[in-house]
């Protein structure tokens, strides 16, 4: 097994016509671990994890992703070489059932074949918690449910590296824990290594084991939560007014 971190972006950086998402961001997300991703509104986080899973081209820098580089591959290839992602607005198909959702992504991965797909789909909606709705259709669901999916959904193309965009955002606080508990879960029982972006600080703290702090498109900090949530710079510029 490689010993190379999981994923490794050196100076990565992105521009919009002149605007400045991401400058020279450079962290490591080692194998096995929980990374957050934290910062203010336009920060540049969503930038960074399109940049990740090739959903944008880089202007500038380099992504590994085990030990290979795959700067520059386009989204379809580095879903294929190991990174699943959810999306802050969260869109089942409304017209498939729950599993069959799940089933859009693991049937590639199956390689068509429709009974192994749907097996597999179940399992990881039992690991959701969700294998009980597995047959209802998926606009039926509630919030906390459809979130879950979405996770689901990223778990079908069997990731190494899994993105989470905002996963807990809208959920109430006890369906908030739920969700970390199952995140936990999943990290511990199947070494997954997940890169977060999460405004929920109270999530953050129970899940991450490192923290990379962005503003303005600048890492301005990182380290343990105690470490980031102590941070003057980060205080200044994020967390300032929720902990005054
Ligand atoms: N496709 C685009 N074209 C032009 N500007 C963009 C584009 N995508 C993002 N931006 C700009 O880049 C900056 C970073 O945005 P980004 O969505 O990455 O921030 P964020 O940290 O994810 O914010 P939030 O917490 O609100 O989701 C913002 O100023 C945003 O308006």
């Amino acid at each position: 097994m490689s010993t190379a971190p999981m994923l490794s972006v050196d100076n990565i950086g992105k521009s919009f016509r002149g605007l400045r998402a991401v400058n020279a961001v450079t962290f490591q997300v080692p194998r096995g671990d929980i990374v957050a991703l934290i910062g203010p509104n336009g920060a540049g986080k969503t930038t960074t994890f399109n940049l990740i899973a090739g959903a944008l081209p880089l202007s500038d820098g380099r992504v590994m992703l085990d030990g290979r580089d795959v700067t520059g591959l386009g989204q379809a290839r580095i879903c294929r070489e190991g990174v699943g992602r959810t999306f802050q607005i969260v869109k089942p198909f409304a017209g498939l059932s729950v599993v069959e959702n799940v089933m859009v992504g693991a049937l590639r991965y199956d390689g068509g074949d429709v009974a192994k797909a749907r097996a597999a789909s179940l399992d990881i909606l039992n690991l959701l918690e969700l294998g009980d709705k597995a047959s209802l259709p998926a606009q039926t669901l509630t919030l906390p449910d459809r979130k879950r999916l979405e996770v689901a959904r990223a778990l079908a193309t069997r990731p190494k590296l899994l993105l989470l965009d905002e996963v807990m955002a809208g959920l109430r606080p006890v369906e908030c824990d739920r969700m970390v508990a199952i995140l936990q879960g999943l990290n511990r029982e199947t070494g997954l290594t997940i890169l977060l972006i999460e405004h929920v600080m109270r999530a953050v703290m129970a899940l991450s084991d490192h923290v990379v702090v962005l503003h303005h498109g600048e890492k301005i900090a990182e380290g343990t939560p105690s470490e980031v949530t102590s941070h003057p710079k980060v205080l200044e510029c994020y967390l300032g007014e929720e902990h005054a």
